[in-house]
């Protein structure tokens, strides 16, 4: 008896298949936690913290089970996925989700900073792929890795040391999708845009304020989405979609701010339109 179903996909999607979210205490990684549950994935939340870890564990039922750890950490890394293993025989999904950075000026960014954030995002992330590939999905010949970014698409003005990261994340996901295609192991990454999950408390309150409007949906993404997208990604499909960056900001991305420029538009603010060329020239 299932304690919850998914609102969009089939019963039993991911049956018999163990996953591993990292982060997956909190905001996305909870959500996308709680959606491969539903789709009848057993599931191994990973984080530092072992009280944030419990309490979902608590709330997601017995699917969700725990594995404390520091994925910048080899030995942490390591021990993570042994428990997986351990526990479940397998290791289906990778759900490289945990990630982060903080909000300053690019010319602000020490070294240190620098050298924090790449080892969270980019090292972080890489020892957790290459541990799973090894241990797991390569002797099984299959398996799926996802890798969540925050879209850097734009170049993330006041997280540029998170964009240079998250850029590197999608880089490593096309170099993976091919290297370890002949292991039948699938590798995608979602870029994500800005959606409503706790950690957005530590911005600035002018930044946590005005964030939504700078989607053009006008409001944040919720957490229910990003996890729909995970367990696509985690079905049958998501291994053709190998190697590929999936978008998922509410069009954020293709968005030049809200229209019409306050910098071209005239006093009337209507935006100037170009003159036609006489019709002999046309
Ligand atoms: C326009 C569009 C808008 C849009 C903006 C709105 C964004 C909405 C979208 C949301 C996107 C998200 O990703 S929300 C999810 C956010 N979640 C997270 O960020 C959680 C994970 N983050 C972290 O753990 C930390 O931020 C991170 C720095 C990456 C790692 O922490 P560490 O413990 O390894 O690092 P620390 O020891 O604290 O710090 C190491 C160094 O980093 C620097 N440092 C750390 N925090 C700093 C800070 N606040 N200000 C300056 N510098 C800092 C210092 O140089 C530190 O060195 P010393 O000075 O020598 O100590
Ligand atoms: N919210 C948003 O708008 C967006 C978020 N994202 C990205 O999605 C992911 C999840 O974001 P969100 O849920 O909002 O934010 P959170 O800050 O809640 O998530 C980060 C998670 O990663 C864990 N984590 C951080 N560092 C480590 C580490 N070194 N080892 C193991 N676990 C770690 C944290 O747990 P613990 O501290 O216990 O280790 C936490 O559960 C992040 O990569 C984030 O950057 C991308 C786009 C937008």
């Amino acid at each position: 008896m299932r304690a919850v179903s998914s609102e969009i996909f089939a019963p039993g999607l991911l049956d018999g298949q163990a996953a591993l979210v990292t982060g997956g205490g909190t905001g996305l990684g909870r959500a996308a936690a709680a959606e491969l549950i539903a789709c009848g994935a057993q599931v191994v939340l990973a984080g530092r913290r072992a009280e944030v870890l419990e309490a979902t564990a608590a709330r997601l039922g017995p699917a969700a089970t725990t594995a404390t750890g520091d994925i910048r950490v080899d030995d942490d890394a390591e021990r993570i996925v042994a428990t997986v293993l351990e526990r479940h025989g397998r290791l289906d999904l990778l759900v490289n989700n945990a990630g982060g950075q903080y909000f300053v000026p690019a010319e602000a960014i020490a070294t240190r900073g620098w050298q924090a954030v790449m080892r969270l995002n980019v090292g972080g992330t890489t020892r957790m792929a290459e541990l799973a590939v090894e241990r797991a999905m390569r002797p099984a010949g299959r398996g799926t890795i996802v890798n969540v970014t925050l879209s850097p698409h734009h170049g993330l003005a006041g997280m540029t040391h998170s964009s240079a990261a998250r850029a590197a994340v999608e880089s490593l996901t096309r170099a993976w999708a091919e290297r370890w295609a002949g292991d039948g192991i699938a590798v995608i990454a979602v870029a994500a845009g800005h959606f409503q999950t706790d950690a957005l408390d530590k911005y600035p309150a002018p930044v946590r304020e005005s964030v939504a409007r700078m989607v053009p949906l006008q409001r944040l993404g919720q957490p229910r989405e990003h996890a729909w997208l995970v367990a696509l990604l985690a079905s049958e499909l998501g291994r053709s979609l190998s190697g590929s960056v999936v978008t998922l900001d509410g069009a954020r991305d293709n968005w030049c701010g809200p229209w019409p420029p306050p910098a071209i538009t005239d006093d009337g603010g209507d935006v100037p339109v170009e003159e036609r060329r006489p019709a002999a020239t046309r």
